[in-house]
């Protein structure tokens, strides 16, 4: 028989004699005993635990996708891994390469620092100085590479994380703000929740724990293969190979006792977000919340959010408690006494007369192989361990993973023009109540759209709410270039919603619409946009100056018009139109109005859309807006309960709330027609006035 084969059989017999003594010994087998059976209950509270109640719960408990370590997880994070490695060529490869070859360098400097250890324990038996200070010289040397590979292992880490990142972002970034795809995301499908926090720290956490996997993965692997195979020609293949079986058993317990920490992680997340969102939503609307005196409400609200979140961190730091008891029974105290039966091997082994005649029976040699062998034990244990422990890791990826893959899908829906939203049932009902249907997958063209070049047709177009909600039956209207319309209705019965559709914020259902391009349609809302920027900026958006300059217009067009809405003493103070500041807080309302009508001045289009856009206007300042807009050619599409704003528009379009509507001129004064509005007015006067 050959040496080697003959030195793995007499291995395999020390095993055997090593368990039938530690089975024989009663104290040994109280202990072994009762750690079986310690696992053994976990296992069987954790199943028990994990065991669905009924029906419904059985199959919440086999949902997938829900940030579990599953087929969907695996799925989500290769096609999330498609967007950041586009190619093998790509700039993160190098950086993979250079971080795996760093990885198996430090696994070398570790095994060369157990023998540099060894050595010097045999030094001091031998009480030998001279040697003493050769060895720690060279401990020292090592230690320069050393600390560089482990700093550099680091960096090259959290480049890694920030290029995962900038990567997603771009990618995820160019679809969100790709068309209206950032309004259709939070307002036509329902699926994602705060993406302002996905878009940032989720992403960054995604990032990061990927970036840690693949060191917390390749590095333990590594190190087992290369610290496994300097043990086995030290003390036999059968050291390493109990070692590994023994992590291999407490991996596959623990995989069973570990309770869902990737859910447990997406869902913290969402919290996250939500207690975001209450605080966001405070900081913006913070005027009308002072004026309402709404602050025990919204404390209320931010510490119930805050509470939700607090108590879900305790929940999986209370199971974390009770994994990490676990882990450290078996990853961290059972390796422990497996590795000590391993480094006596050498000496208590089958081999250990020819391993002491070799050594000539020297203690320092015997000390010297105990520190090395058990340096090389230490290390092996512990890469396994970090290898059974990652487990975790990949949980928490998996959690991040829902959350981003989640936004990823939905984006990725809306840029093929569809979304997904819970419908309503029942499609002729018109303002009736009607119940829901669950999640479907809904196109946003299921009506056809056409270009013109300057005018604006329905063609048995109806207006339907994104979820299916008929508000107004289909329409058959024209309006060319002069024909300026006023649409009227009660609150709720669609006047806005007619410009989502013609703005493609909202899906077309059914019929046609034909419209001139996007640049001949200005729209105008009740509270108009203004950006942080210059004063300039807030004319001319969402054109940057050098847009402006290219079409000829300068800074003196600007305070012309400036002066047409009544607002030139806004550029006479300090900086001029380059003054910076946040104008949508300092304005008031009027004047915010002004500057949108000025910016409706500055763009000329052939159509504006203007939603209650003066209603915080003086009625001579709105007079002196709709005769320039007239001026200038601008064909206009006004929503408006003024009655004094309908002499400047020769239509009507009239809605009433329950499917119908009217197009028709102006044939009859204003005044004189019936409209809702006016007959609240009226008994408003009537009650005001009792003669
Ligand atoms: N993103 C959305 N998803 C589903 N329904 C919506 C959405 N936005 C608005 N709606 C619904 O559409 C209906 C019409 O809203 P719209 O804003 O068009 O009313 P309006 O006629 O302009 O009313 P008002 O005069 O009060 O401004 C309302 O019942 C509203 O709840």
């Amino acid at each position: 028989m050959a040496p080697v084969q003959s030195k793995v059989l007499q291995n395999d017999q020390l095993w055997l004699n090593l368990f039938s003594t530690f089975f024989k010994n009663s104290k040994k087998t109280i202990f072994g005993g009762s750690l079986l059976l310690v696992i053994l209950y976990l296992v069987k509270r954790r199943l028990r635990g994990t065991a669905p109640q009924d029906a419904q719960s059985q199959k919440e408990h086999f949902k997938k996708g829900k940030g579990n370590v599953d087929s969907v997880f695996f799925l989500r994070i290769i096609k999330l891994l498609k967007i950041v490695f586009p190619t093998w060529k790509c700039s993160a490869m190098a950086d993979i390469i250079l971080l795996t070859i760093f990885l198996v360098f430090r696994t070398y400097l570790s095994i060369w620092v157990a023998g540099a250890n060894g050595r010097i324990v045999k030094a001091i038996i031998k009480l030998d100085f001279k040697v003493f200070l050769k060895r720690i010289l060279e401990l020292g040397m090592i230690a320069i590479p050393a600390s560089f590979v482990n700093s550099f292992l680091e960096y090259l880490n959290k480049k890694l994380a920030i290029y995962f990142r900038s990567k997603l972002t771009s990618h995820l970034t160019e679809i969100y703000l790709k068309d209206m795809i950032f309004y259709q995301l939070t307002n036509l499908d329902n699926r994602v929740e705060n993406p302002d926090q996905r878009m940032t720290a989720d992403i960054e956490k995604w990032a990061n724990s990927l970036s840690l996997i693949y060191s917390n993965f390749t590095k333990p692997v590594l190190d087992i293969l290369l610290f496994s195979k300097k043990l086995a020609e030290l003390v036999g293949w059968m050291g390493p190979t109990f070692v590994v079986a023994w992590y291999f058993f407490s991996g596959l317990v623990i995989k069973m006792v570990s309770p869902a920490f990737g859910k447990l992680t997406a869902q913290a997340q969402k919290l996250e977000g939500e207690y975001r969102a209450c605080h966001t939503s405070l900081s913006h609307h913070a005027e009308e919340i002072a004026f309402f005196k709404g602050t025990s409400w919204e404390k209320a609200r931010i510490l119930s959010s805050f509470n939700d979140l607090i108590t879900h961190t305790e929940k999986i730091m209370s199971k974390r408690l009770f994994m990490g008891t676990f882990d450290s029974l078996l990853v961290k105290y059972g390796a422990v006494i497996i590795g000590y039966a391993v480094v006596g091997l050498p000496v208590f082994g089958p081999g250990s007369q020819e391993y002491l005649k070799k050594i000539g029976n020297d203690p320092s040699a015997i000390t010297r192989d105990y520190v090395r062998n058990s340096s090389l034990l230490i290390n092996l244990a512990k890469a396994i361990g970090r290898l059974v422990i990652s487990y975790k890791e990949i949980q928490q990826l998996a959690g991040y993973t829902t959350i981003v893959a989640e936004i990823s899908n939905s984006l990725e829906d809306l840029n093929q023009g569809k979304y997904q939203r819970n419908l309503i049932s029942g499609s002729e009902v018109y303002g009736e109540s009607v119940s829901h249907i669950g999640g479907s997958i809904i196109n946003l063209q299921q009506g056809e759209r056409d270009s013109t070049k300057d005018y604006i047709q329905f063609v048995d177009l109806p207006i339907v709410t994104p979820n299916g909600d008929k508000l107004v039956k289909p329409m058959n209207i024209t309006i060319k270039p002069g024909m300026n319309v006023v649409i009227s209705g009660p609150n709720g019965c669609g006047k806005s919603s007619l410009f989502r559709i013609l703005g493609e914020l909202w899906p077309l259902f059914e019929g046609k619409l034909v419209c001139p391009p996007s640049d001949k349609l200005f729209y105008i809302p009740q509270r108009p946009y203004l950006p942080r920027g210059t004063l300039r900026d807030q004319i001319i958006y969402p054109h940057s100056k050098l847009t402006m300059l290219r079409k000829k217009i300068t800074d003196q067009h600007l305070l012309q018009l400036l002066a047409t809405v009544q607002l030139s003493y806004i550029a006479d103070k300090p900086g001029g139109l380059d003054r910076v500041e946040d104008w949508s807080n300092i304005l008031a309302g009027g004047e915010k109005q002004g500057i949108a009508m000025a910016r409706l001045f500055y763009h000329r289009p052939l159509f504006a859309i203007l939603d209650e856009c003066t209603s915080a206007v003086s009625l001579e300042i709105e007079a002196l807006l709709y005769s320039h807009c007239k001026l200038l050619g601008i064909t206009l599409f006004t929503v408006s309960h003024r009655l004094s704003l309908f002499k400047y528009h020769e239509y009507i379009l009239r809605f009433d709330g329950k499917g119908k509507w009217e197009f028709e001129p102006f044939l009859k004064e204003p005044r004189e027609i019936n409209f809702e509005i006016k007959k609240e007015e009226n008994q408003k006067e009537e009650v005001a006035n009792p003669q």
